[in-house]
């Protein structure tokens, strides 16, 4: 956001300091980056998953020029839960093992970088994902890819980053057979699949995209059920996903909805990229709840 005025600015930074194994050094860096024009910053350390969710409940009540979430994408999903709905502009710096946000919006990695565009950003009103109660920003998962979220072995994430990811899908990919899911849409009609992911959001697990067609700022999802079973299927999907190429040809569906259910007994479910328990669940898109801020874009 722009500063004209000559007033200090207001900023709360929610941070998590076991984001991507050790953050405490970058979050005091960045604390003091966006108090350098002389904002008054108020830095809140989380010290336990749901933290961030009731710190930013009370941000929002406060009297806030700005919020900013300095952690991985999960820690700006607590956030986004404690704080929509809400005019409060949000501004985020990466600091987790995968930041699937930062890569979508064009933050920089850097600290420097990251509080530039929070501090001279652009306020931009993005759409959210509800998963039943719970908002998601990126997107939303049943079956194959959140069944490797659940099995993760969070210390194996702290010690490996991303590479956790891998071991869980391999123990997942060479285990029992996947359970089919139903999706219902809005107009009553059913598909069939073992794996569906909700993108709210074009990208999903880094740079690939399951869901390209996706975009932060309309209010639509568009949804990728990969609907062949079987090991070989799933596995042409997962090669053809990491070389960037369409998922159609293994067996994926693709299309644009607003609301869906989804069925399976005992299926996990995962949003942005964190466990989020079972189906069967319900999906929406809801817009007007969330401002975010965003690099501005570069005049050319
Ligand atoms: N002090 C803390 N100790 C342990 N866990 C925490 C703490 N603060 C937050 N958490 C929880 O850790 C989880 C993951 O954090 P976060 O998303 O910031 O980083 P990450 O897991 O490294 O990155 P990513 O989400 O990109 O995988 C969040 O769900 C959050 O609730």
């Amino acid at each position: 956001m722009s500063d004209e005025r000559q007033a200090p600015r207001r900023i709360t930074l929610i941070a998590n300091p076991v984001a991507g194994g050790d953050a405490l050094a970058k979050i005091h860096q960045a604390r003091e980056a966006l108090a350098a024009r002389g904002d008054q910053v108020e830095l809140r350390l989380t010290g336990a998953r749901g933290d961030a969710a009731r710190f930013a409940r009370e941000a929002k009540s406060g009297d806030l020029d700005l919020l900013v979430a300095a952690g991985g994408d999960g820690t700006l999903n607590e956030v986004i839960n404690g704080l929509a709905p809400s005019a409060l502009p949000l501004a985020f710096i990466p600091l987790g093992t995968t930041n699937v946000f930062a890569l979508e919006a064009g933050i920089p990695f850097d600290i420097p970088g990251a509080c530039r565009v929070a501090l001279d950003g652009v306020a931009t009103p993005v759409s959210l994902g509800l998963a039943g109660e719970t908002r998601f920003l990126l997107m939303a998962g049943a079956g194959f890819d959140a069944e490797v979220v659940r099995r993760v072995d969070l210390r194996l994430k702290r010690r490996l980053g991303k590479l956790a990811y891998v071991v869980s899908a391999l123990r997942v990919f060479f285990g029992p057979p996947f359970p089919m899911i139903e999706v219902e849409l809005d107009d009553g009609s059913l598909l069939s699949g073992h794996t569906v992911v909700i993108g709210n959001g074009r990208l999903y697990g880094g740079r690939f995209s399951l869901t390209p067609g996706a975009s932060l700022t309309d209010d639509v999802f568009e949804v990728c059920l990969l609907q062949k079973p079987g090991h070989w299927s799933l596995l042409h999907a997962l090669l053809r996903m990491v070389l960037h190429l369409p998922l159609e040809p293994a067996g994926a569906r693709l299309f644009k909805a607003r609301a869906l259910t989804v069925r399976g007994a005992g299926v996990a479910v995962q949003i942005d990229g964190d466990d989020h328990g079972e189906l069967p669940m319900s999906f929406r898109v809801v817009s007007g709840e969330l401002v975010l801020v965003m690099p501005a874009p570069r005049s050319s």
